[in-house]
């Protein structure tokens, strides 16, 4: 549970009935293009796409792309120590994912390239956290998956895989669990500018990616960038392209999708379209993940959008840090601290600590010179500042 939210005034839970998955937004894909029905479908017949009696869950999990997505784009380098603080500040906060770095070219984007010494220290030291840990790394081809795995075996029993979970926190004795992410692009466009291929051949990459990495038993996520807006070829990027991607994905085994607004130009009314897509296409929502970012401050609408959809996995980056290098004018990441605190005035749980995650935001920001994007990390550290000259009951930071 976040720390003190009764500090922020007393906002009111959303009745929870208007925030279940509505049948009603099936209603709204009524003129859609052909509906995407594939073997992944029809082979997961058994999980039905829209459940008929909506179960409301009210647990969100965030994953924390800030080490990886919050840095890449920052042009001076970032010291490995600093890095690894980070990670190690964030695993305390009950985030379950961190997205820790990234295995692709040097030449590309060189502030990820310390990616292997950051994951041999956390195999070596892992950060102690209240909750059990995954760290994720992408891989856009064999050879950042291979970097990967080499170092993976060199400390065979310092992870767990998706057969050997324990579901123990460090703190519990267990260790991390490692996941591989790949990402496609949902335009030509971008896909020629972030991977410098095709979106096809990309997901032939990918498809070897994945594959090698399920023979390893690790978890495989699978980024679709610029799925509401693309720099290079604007606003209408086709939900069925971003559907039919999005099954290929699954179908090669990825576990997860994480559709990324990466230009920030998602909209609520293409948000709920895209989704809706997506449904009748037949990918459920739990194998789907929301990473929007907030350069024109829509990203809590559209994630009130998705969180009625029933999307309960979110993207977000402390401070608000981040952009994608291949992505011109793209801002950061939604902040965590944003989501945190609008999940949690909505009733939902996401588990992180709001206090700590808005000193993390603080520090890191102040780390690399950058100003901090978090409206809410910034409110909280001020409501800190103002109770402790108050003379009240205030904690001290917690990082
Ligand atoms: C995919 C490539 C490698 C193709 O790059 P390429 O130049 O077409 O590939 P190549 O096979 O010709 O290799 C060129 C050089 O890179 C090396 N190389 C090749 N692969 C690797 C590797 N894995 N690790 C380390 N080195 C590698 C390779 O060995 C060679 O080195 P050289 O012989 O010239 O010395 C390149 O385009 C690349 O690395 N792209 C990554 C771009 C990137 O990281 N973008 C940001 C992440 S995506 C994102 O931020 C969006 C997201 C996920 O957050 C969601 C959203 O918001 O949308």
């Amino acid at each position: 549970m976040v720390a003190n939210m009764s500090r922020f005034g007393s906002l009111q839970a959303i009745p929870r009935q208007l925030l279940r998955t509505s049948v009603h937004l099936r209603a709204g894909l009524q003129g859609a293009r052909t509906t995407i029905s594939r073997s992944y479908a029809t082979a997961n017949d058994q999980r039905p796409s829209q459940p008929t009696q909506p179960t409301f869950d009210n647990r969100v999990k965030i994953v924390e792309v800030g080490p990886r997505d919050g840095l890449q784009n920052e042009k001076k380098s970032i010291p490995l120590a600093t890095k690894i603080e980070l990670i190690e500040r964030l695993a305390k906060t009950g985030l379950q994912t961190i997205e820790a770095g990234a295995f692709v070219s040097p030449k590309w984007v060189p502030q990820m390239a310390n990616s292997d010494e950051i994951l041999e220290h956390l195999l070596k030291t892992p950060p102690p956290s209240p909750v059990p840990l995954t760290f994720s790394f992408l891989a856009p081809n064999t050879k950042g998956l291979e970097s990967a795995l080499s170092i993976l075996g060199k400390y065979p029993d310092a992870y767990e895989t998706e057969t050997t979970r324990s579901g123990k926190s460090a703190q519990e004795g267990g260790k991390p669990a490692l996941e591989i992410a790949v990402f496609a692009a949902a335009t030509e466009s971008f896909s020629q500018k972030n991977l410098n291929c095709s979106i096809d051949a990309s997901l032939r990459q990918f498809k070897e990616v994945i594959q090698q990495a399920k023979q390893a038993n690790l978890r495989v996520r699978a980024y679709i960038s610029v799925v509401l807006g693309c720099p290079f070829e604007g606003y209408d990027v086709d939900p069925h392209r971003v559907a039919a991607i999005a099954t290929d994905l699954l179908e090669m085994g990825a576990d997860e999708i994480s559709l990324g607004d990466t230009t920030g130009m998602g909209t609520a009314p293409r948000t709920k379209e895209l989704l809706n897509c997506l449904s009748l296409a037949g990918i459920r929502n739990e194998d789907l993940a929301m990473h929007f970012h907030d350069t024109y401050a829509q990203a809590l609408v559209n994630t009130a959008v998705a969180l009625e959809h029933g999307i309960r996995t979110f993207d977000s980056s402390v401070g608000g840090l981040g952009g994608c290098p291949y992505s011109p004018g793209a801002t950061g990441n939604v902040a965590t601290e944003n989501v945190v605190y609008f999940m949690e005035s909505l009733g939902m749980d996401t588990g992180v600590d709001l206090d700590r995650v808005a000193d993390i935001g603080d520090w890191i920001t102040r780390e690399i010179g950058k100003p901090n994007d978090s409206v809410v990390g910034k409110a909280v550290l001020g409501a800190r500042k103002r109770e402790k000259k108050e003379g009240g009951d205030a904690e001290a930071p917690q990082t």
